[in-house]
């Protein structure tokens, strides 16, 4: 449905730092706000780009939305190519307001003296003659969409007698309305409250899934790129780190930028000292660790490795010789979640995190055992 091809975007970096307001400097090097992105997001997929601040996801999205002109690559939504850098080939940028997107931004800017239906309905109301709905056919097809999200019931409401959540649900309808054939969202939650951007998360997610839409997402929040997508892509100046599913990248991170950001991990550097089949041992400072990987390193390789907090056991009874990766170390502190709690265990030079089920609950300073799944200890490379 979408295919970027080797995006490249980039910025006057002068022109940054005075939009940033700090002294500019008389010629500043450019800025790769996107540099060599290609990926491709399949029919009814909703595709994530996570990442921290600056690191190009809105501006992937606005070459998407064609509010950017990209510098070289391609863009292609149902086999019609929007842009084209290509040397050789027609050069190709369709206007933003030729694109047929629908588009949802941090600020849902709802037009705020019209009410919800004509909210919804305008979009419909200005298109060309010959591509211009009946009367009918737009009160049909809005109050559908309303319906939807919701909405149908606050119709003829003035749109700003809504409440947040719902005039985020009213922008989003604003954008369903037009049948997309492919919907980008930029940080679409992000202004509402804790509890409210969880709920309109599943929302979204349902009415997603329901219309079968195909998506863009782009998001800082790890657990909302987790809960929502099909597939994430996670960038870091400008580049894509790791491609894959939720479960993937959680599971099994490409590299420590990636188990840093998504999620909580411990992380303990080694050196591979042996290797039978997928079985690894690795030696740490404060002792040796069995884990299952499917990469392939000879011995001697410095190596990190990846654990999730609640990928450790913690237990004030020691199971050694029965079960492997069993350290010895004493609770620092421990922390109430309500779901779950936490202990940071001092082992040695290290300190682990561990999350586990509320009923355990130990006084720090307490000798216990910590136990780690070697099918659950991920080896992620050293940058
Ligand atoms: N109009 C612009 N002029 C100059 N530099 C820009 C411009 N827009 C973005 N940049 C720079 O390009 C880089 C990528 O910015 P972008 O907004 O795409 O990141 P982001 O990941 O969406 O960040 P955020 O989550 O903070 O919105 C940053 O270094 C940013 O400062």
């Amino acid at each position: 449905m979408l295919r970027i091809n080797n995006l490249v975007k980039t910025f006057d970096g002068e022109r940054r730092r005075r939009r940033d307001s700090k002294t500019p400097s008389a010629q500043e090097a450019r800025v790769f706000a996107v540099n060599d992105v290609s990926f491709t997001v399949e029919n009814g997929q909703l595709f994530t780009l996570l990442g921290p601040s600056g690191c190009g996801k809105t501006t992937t999205l606005r070459s998407i939305a064609g509010l950017e002109r990209p510098d070289s690559g391609s863009i292609e939504v149902a086999d019609r190519v929007l842009f084209s850098a290509d040397e050789g080939q027609k050069q190709v940028n369709v206007p933003a307001n030729e694109r047929g997107l629908g588009m949802v931004f941090q600020s849902y800017a709802i037009w705020p003296h019209m009410s919800v239906f004509d909210n919804v309905a305008f979009p419909l109301q200005v298109r060309k003659r010959g591509e211009r709905l009946g009367r009918k056919e737009i009160s049909e097809r809005v109050m559908r969409v309303l319906e939807t999200m919701e909405l149908g019931h606050l119709a003829e409401r003035q749109a700003t007698k809504l409440s947040g959540g719902q005039q985020q649900r009213l922008a989003l309808a604003r954008a369903l309305v037009i049948e997309p054939p492919l919907l980008l969202l930029d940080e679409p939650l992000s202004n509402l409250d804790a509890k409210l951007r969880e709920s309109l998360r599943y929302e979204l997610k349902r009415v997603q899934r329901e219309l079968g839409i195909t998506s863009v997402y782009v998001t800082h929040d790890q657990v909302e790129a987790l809960a929502l997508s099909n597939a994430i892509a996670v960038m870091r100046n400008g580049s894509v780190v790791q491609l894959g599913r939720p479960r993937d990248i959680y599971e099994n991170p490409n590299c420590r930028f990636v188990a840093e950001f998504i999620g909580t991990s411990n992380f303990l550097t080694g050196n591979v000292v042996a290797k039978d089949g997928d079985r690894y041992t690795v030696n740490t400072i404060d002792g040796r660790l069995a884990l299952d990987s499917a990469m392939t390193l000879p011995l001697g390789t410095d190596v990190i490795v990846s654990v999730r907090p609640e990928a450790v056991e913690v237990s004030t009874t020691s199971r050694a010789g029965e079960v492997p990766n069993e350290w010895k170390g004493t609770v620092l502190t421990r922390a109430y979640l309500g779901d779950s709690l936490d202990h940071v265990v001092g082992v040695g030079k290290h300190e682990l995190r561990t999350r586990g089920n509320p009923s355990t609950s130990i006084e720090p300073g307490t000798e216990v055992y910590l136990r780690m799944d070697p099918a659950k200890l991920v080896l992620v490379p050293v940058d």
